[in-house]
């Protein structure tokens, strides 16, 4: 078995490398009292022998080349088995996709972003990454559902982005049906390094919007830079994210600095473009970066016949990716947004 090998080295992430799709089911307890539960490959449940008010879902490599996260979440995993950071918080780390960060490649069948909220299992199509997301739906649920109702529940679905981006890190907001946007997550993201949030305009089937319309917990989509290989992340650049994820799990609450709307670069999504025809293509290189501003009547993207202008002075592009599947997103586009009485 792979526990005694787990006690020692806490290498969680090697051990569901070499297990792509499935290992069997495991726990332990850490001499500080935390039980140590493998659910699955990639899947590993924390929770301190001590009162806890908090129930913390860390997921990377929902995108398998998105290294930087895969990396944060390798480190809080060994220091927490090696018994170096105690936990005061349940937390459960994921792995998204354990082939995909062995092919180094964005998923090997289907974007697993695209299957959460149900969407696994709609239609006849049959891979990997659908039963991937529908057993990641599972161990969520039981995650959330298998203590006393009215904790706190938190999802941060860390990533990082194809493109550069003028503003290096930045969170997707679910968008969350009217209620309103929360002050003191701004404050937590800001604490990780990321001053720029996007809100959504509507349901997705992305994780962090699962976690968000399922279970109500405050969920993010976190883009922790650009996607770069194993060995070329600079490490430096997350400690903000790391030491505020770190004070998350194993402290009883955190205080964040006091909010201040002048700290953050807000924006909505104006729209989203899909891919449609086979002939997609942007008028802009590779190397434009997300965030880059258009004026109206620029052209923004080319599907099939149809030609997107942007509408407004401003509109910026995010995530353009012409490579997508036919129907799925090739593009969002934001313009900015003002803190308002719909932040609490
Ligand atoms: O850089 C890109 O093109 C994609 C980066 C990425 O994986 N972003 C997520 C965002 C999910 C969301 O909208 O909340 C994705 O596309 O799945
Ligand atoms: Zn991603």
């Amino acid at each position: 078995m792979y526990l005694e090998d787990l006690k020692k080295n806490g290498d969680f992430l090697t051990l569901t490398r070499n297990n792509e799709f499935h290992l069997p089911a495991s726990s332990f307890t850490l001499d500080n009292g935390t039980l140590v539960e493998v659910l699955d490959t990639g899947v590993i449940q924390f929770t301190p022998s001590g009162r806890t008010s908090k129930d913390v879902v860390l997921s990377s490599a929902i995108h398998g080349n998105e290294t930087a996260p895969i990396e944060i979440c390798d480190q809080l995993i060994q220091s927490i088995i090696k018994g170096e950071l105690a936990l005061k918080q349940r937390v459960l780390f994921i792995y998204g996709n354990p082939k995909s960060i062995n092919i180094a490649k964005r998923f090997v069948e289907e974007n697993l972003n695209r299957l959460f909220n149900g969407e696994h299992a709609k239609g006849d199509i049959q891979n990997p990454e659908r039963v991937r997301a529908e057993k990641l739906e599972q161990y969520v649920t039981a995650f959330f559902s298998d203590v006393e109702e009215g904790r706190y529940r938190c999802h941060y679905d860390l990533h990082t982005a194809i493109r550069g981006s003028k503003n290096e890190k930045f969170a997707v907001y679910p968008y969350l049906h009217g209620k309103p946007w929360k002050k003191q997550q701004l404050q937590f993201l800001l604490s990780c390094g990321v001053n720029t949030v996007l809100t959504m305009r509507a349901a997705a089937t992305t994780f962090s919007y699962f976690s968000s319309f399922v279970f109500g917990a405050d969920a993010f989509t976190v883009e922790l830079g650009q996607v770069k290989p194993f060995g070329e992340n600079d490490m430096s650049r997350f400690a903000k994210t790391k030491s505020t994820l770190s004070a998350l799990i194993s402290q009883e609450s955190v205080e964040y600095k006091q909010f201040n709307a002048n700290d953050f670069e807000l924006f909505q999504v104006h729209r989203t473009i899909n891919r449609t025809q086979e002939q997609f293509t942007f008028p802009f290189p590779e190397s434009a970066v997300n965030f880059t501003g258009f004026n109206e009547g620029e052209l923004l993207a080319t599907d099939g016949e149809v030609e997107y202008l942007a509408e407004v002075d401003g509109e910026a592009i995010i995530f353009p990716n012409a490579n997508v599947a036919l129907g799925q997103r090739a593009l969002l586009t934001v313009i900015p947004m003002e803190v308002s009485d719909k932040f609490i």
